[in-house]
């Protein structure tokens, strides 16, 4: 099999270029739920893992830099979703936080695919501070189906489905409509670099929002969790700079699924590993708030 080639067990993609997955359409078939369903569960399992050891001592490794986190639960949790997915999937590819920092290629191709965040909120998880989630996402020929974001001490449980909507248990969620900063409250997270031109420019742009009259700016420490306060209207958006495509995955769908948008720091489409984003519940808050923007370069997850 060529690298971007992927078979489907018993399917076989239909025309097409041999490379993109086209089933023959099938009355009532809905291809992807058993994958969704089995993300549910599997999500519902590891965040009892982490729910448990959060309370626990830790062994506290660092990547990054000295604030970037993890610890052995991150790497057991990935491993545990990702065994439980192959065995099931075999043909289906992975792209895990942990694997990637491991040096696994982090590459999405045509395949079905799974980008996961064994536990986001690692510093929060190490420190006790409640939100600290488990996300799945789930892409198609490189575009996103599914996200599953489960929230480990609070027991929410938000999915987001392509074209069937976005839910937090059963509850169905909505963006707010807010289209100006001014009143708008809005949410970030910190990346990992520390250094004195990055901590300028990451205050800078809070500044920049600010003296815009935004309500208020919020930092929770779990970029899927700030991404899922404004999918359910709880929060008008979210940008950062110096998140993953494991972070986005999920949560893009989610927010989109909710009436909201996603979409890259420069105004443009979102580039799901560049490892940036402006999500809000309008275009013209995102827009507003990506003009204002001044760039921080983390790199790209795919290099
Ligand atoms: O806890 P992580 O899975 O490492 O995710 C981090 C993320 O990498 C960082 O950029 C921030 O968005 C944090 O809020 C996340 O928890
Ligand atoms: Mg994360
Ligand atoms: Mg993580």
């Amino acid at each position: 099999m060529k690298p971007g080639e992927c078979s489907l067990g018993n399917r076989l993609p239909v025309g097409g270029n041999g490379n993109k997955f086209e089933f023959p359409p099938q009355q009532g078939e809905d291809p992807w739920k058993e994958c969704m369903d089995t993300a549910v569960q599997l999500a519902l399992r590891a965040g009892q893992v982490v729910k448990k050891a959060l309370t626990e001592e830790k062994r506290v490794s660092t990547k990054t830099s000295a604030v970037d986190l993890v610890t052995e639960t991150d790497h057991l949790v990935e491993d545990l979703i990702i065994s439980a997915l192959r065995e099931k999937f075999p043909s289906h590819r992975f792209i895990g936080e942990e694997s990637t920092s491991a040096g696994s290629k982090c590459v999405l191709t045509d395949c079905p695919t799974w980008i996961i965040d064994p536990i986001d909120g690692t510093c929060n998880f190490v420190h006790r501070f409640p939100p600290v989630a488990v996300s799945i996402g789930f892409a198609v020929n490189r575009e996103l189906e599914f996200g599953v974001i489960y929230h480990c001490t609070n027991g929410n449980m938000y999915t987001g489905r392509k074209g069937h909507g976005a839910f937090c248990n059963k509850e169905r969620l909505r963006v707010t409509q807010e289209k100006a900063i001014r009143n708008a409250l809005i949410l970030t997270e910190i990346g990992p670099k520390r250094d004195p031109e990055t901590l300028k420019l990451f205050l800078g742009n809070m500044e920049k929002l600010l003296t815009f009259q935004a309500h208020g700016i919020r930092v929770i420490g779990s970029a899927t969790l700030a991404l899922c306060l404004v999918a359910s209207g709880a929060a008008d958006a979210y940008y950062q700079y110096g998140l993953h495509c494991w972070d986005l995955a999920a949560a893009t769908v989610i927010i989109r699924e909710a009436g909201g948008t996603v979409i890259d720091t420069s105004g443009g489409p979102l580039d799901l590993m560049s490892c940036r984003v402006v999500a809000a519940g309008t275009m013209e808050l995102a827009q507003s708030i990506a003009q204002e923007l001044q760039t921080i370069d983390y790199g790209r997850d795919d290099n």
